[in-house]
């Protein structure tokens, strides 16, 4: 779905309220709504019926057809409001999945480029904390509030009708005050409820910039200066969470007690207005009275109102936020942060790539292919050519647009004149996002580190290659230079890595990435400093897997350190964002004069 490109010019428009209910989740706020008015209906006539019983107790008459019209009603009044909570919360917790799906995948199309502008902590933050807020506001909350707030309009119709419209009428003029008291309320509140939402993911995000870099905060002795700054953010949101649910206590309490008070009041002195005047007897002045309990039904939902619907209401202009960003050919993005580069095979297999297909004659085409960042136009024109099997090395100052040049070739960022091609997948100024999914399938990429997710090394393997047998792991492990050193682990490719395994050391991880770029089996090769972050005899091994793993495929690579490009059958070299020279590289037989300007 996504273009991330430096063009905001080519734009399209995106929904800006993009809709976040299902059709599964409306058909639960429909049910649990008629539950609630039902609830709200029986709990009425529970009321009237128990008056009138009360009635004929004093009144010295048989209380029993009232009493078990009261308890029925009270019985469907309990089983409804169940039913409707049961719905409610049912539909809540698969809401809560669906959404994360559809954040998580959002973010997944719009990839690196749309990444790169978040900071890691707000993103988890949104996805664990925000999406049960939004699902809980929106399934628990919206229509049984909404339910709420009509019960007493329906209650009052049913004493008007059953018992007297005069007091009925009169009620129904004092309770139109509580929308207003709600109204007024939430502009209060509404500002400290969503500076408590951001102060919360503001400290999620610093928390995970902190354990992500702890060994710079180490180094830098910027560790205690850290750890003072998390403590006292931690204790600004302390203070903002209390005082949001200090606005909610004292928002309870007045209307608990005086509005309560005030309702009650109103319903007494008309009942018994009407009692001596004789237009009703004890049992519907008593009546009256009980039923203006119901009339507060709105009221319980008010509490509620300031912590699940505001905190729910902040967190969905977030997810609505995320969703409509970036869509189709969307706004701009200021592309990958080269840490953040994943290793990753990009996608699945591309069309072009399909065993047995023939290739296109050129695996890597550009022409005249310019790139921007923001307004900067950092790549000027390049006319560049990598033939199937051939392997070029690019070399250059720093800031001379190297990476951007790689980024062009992931797909992750649009040309914004010219083209470019990788193994026949075109990508122009303007494209969309199934052109851009093609180019990333039509290359593995290797970049500086390497993201091993927690679980086994096998299942770290199957991200490129879900069917994988276990022989084609070990045959890739082998290409990647890496199979002696899995046989020699006690648990082979059972091995448990990531955050809660053993580990693999930075030059071990990176042969990983090479076995899963054998396993996506991609007609080209992006190395994008492969080699930048292990010591000299991990470098040895990587150099020795990306030899083995190349055969057969264009490769381009880019690194600052020689031994990385010893391989290269041509070395090009960008200075101020242009190809300014071409080298014959190191290898035998190499391409010399095959392309590049
Ligand atoms: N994601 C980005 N967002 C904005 N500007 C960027 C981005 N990536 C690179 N640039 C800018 O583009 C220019 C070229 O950077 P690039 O990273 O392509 O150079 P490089 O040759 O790879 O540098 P180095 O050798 O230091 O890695 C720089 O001015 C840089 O600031």
């Amino acid at each position: 779905m996504s273009a991330p490109t430096a063009h905001p010019s080519r734009t399209r428009p995106s929904p800006s309220r993009p809709p976040l209910a299902t059709p599964s989740s409306r058909r639960a706020n429909l049910i649990s709504f008629s539950l609630t008015v039902l609830a709200s209906l029986a709990q009425g006539w529970s009321l009237i019926s128990a008056g009138r019983a009360l009635g004929a107790l004093i009144e010295g008459g048989a209380p029993g057809e009232h009493l078990a019209s009261a308890l029925a009603a009270g019985a469907v009044s309990a089983l409804a409001a169940a039913g409707a909570r049961a719905v409610s919360l049912g539909s809540a917790a698969r809401e809560e999945a669906a959404l994360r799906r559809r954040v998580l995948s959002h973010l997944m199309r719009l990839g690196p480029a749309r990444a790169a502008q978040q900071r890691t902590g707000s993103t988890v933050s949104v996805l664990a904390d925000g999406a049960e807020r939004v699902s809980l506001y929106r399934q628990t909350f919206l229509a049984p509030t909404i339910a709420a707030g009509l019960a007493p309009a329906l209650v009052l119709a049913e004493l008007g009708i059953a018992v007297d419209p005069v007091p009925s009428a009169v009620l129904a003029l004092a309770v139109v005050g509580v929308p207003a008291l709600i109204i007024g309320f939430h502009k209060t509140l509404r500002s400290s409820s969503s500076g408590s939402r951001r102060s919360r993911a503001r400290l999620s995000a610093e928390y995970l910039d902190a354990i992500q870099g702890l060994t710079t905060l180490t180094l830098a002795r910027a560790a205690r200066r850290t750890h003072e700054r998390l403590r006292e953010a931690g204790e600004g949101n302390r203070r903002a969470v209390m005082r949001l649910l200090a606005g909610n206590q004292l928002v309870i309490l007045v209307t608990d007690s005086l509005f309560s008070l005030f309702l009650i009041s109103v319903a007494a002195v008309s009942a018994v207005a009407r009692l001596g005047s004789g237009a009703i007897g004890v049992g519907d002045a008593l009546a009256i009275v009980l039923t203006s309990f119901v009339l507060l039904e709105p009221l319980d939902h008010v509490g509620a109102f300031f912590y699940v619907g505001m905190g729910g209401l902040a967190n969905q202009r977030v997810i609505r936020r995320i969703l409509s960003s970036s869509g189709p050919g969307g706004a701009a993005a200021r592309g990958p942060s080269k840490a953040a580069g994943a290793p990753e095979p990009a996608g699945p297999p591309g069309p072009s790539e399909a065993p047995g297909e023939v290739g296109p004659s050129r695996a890597i085409r550009l022409r005249g292919a310019s790139a921007t960042w923001g307004r900067a136009e950092v790549l000027h024109g390049i006319d560049l050519e990598v033939e199937p099997g051939e392997h070029v090395a690019v070399v250059g100052p720093s800031g001379s647009g190297k990476s951007t040049l790689m980024a062009l070739l992931k797909g992750d960022l649009l040309p914004s004149a010219g083209a470019v091609e990788v193994n026949g997948e075109a990508l122009a100024p303007g494209s969309g996002a199934a052109e851009q999914e093609r180019v990333r399938a039509a290359s593995a990429l290797v970049a500086q580190s390497t993201w091993l997710f927690s679980g086994t090394i096998a299942s770290n393997l199957r991200l490129a290659a879900p069917l994988a047998s276990e022989d084609e792991l070990w045959e890739a492990l082998a290409t990647a230079n890496l199979a002696q050193e899995v046989r020699a682990m006690p648990q082979g490719l059972q091995t448990l890595v990531g955050e809660r395994g053993l580990g693999l050391s930075g030059g071990q991880a990176q042969r990983v990435s090479l076995a899963r770029a054998v396993l996506a089996d991609r007609p080209v090769l992006l190395l994008d400093e492969p080699t930048s972050q292990v010591d000299l005899a991990g470098e040895a091994a990587i150099i020795e897997a990306i030899e083995r793993v190349s055969a057969g495929r264009a490769v381009m690579t880019v690194s600052h350190r020689a031994g990385a490009l010893t391989g290269a059958d041509r070395v090009i070299t960008v200075e101020g964002g242009r190809l300014i020279a071409t080298e014959p590289g190191a290898r035998p037989g190499n391409g010399a004069g095959r392309g590049g300007r």
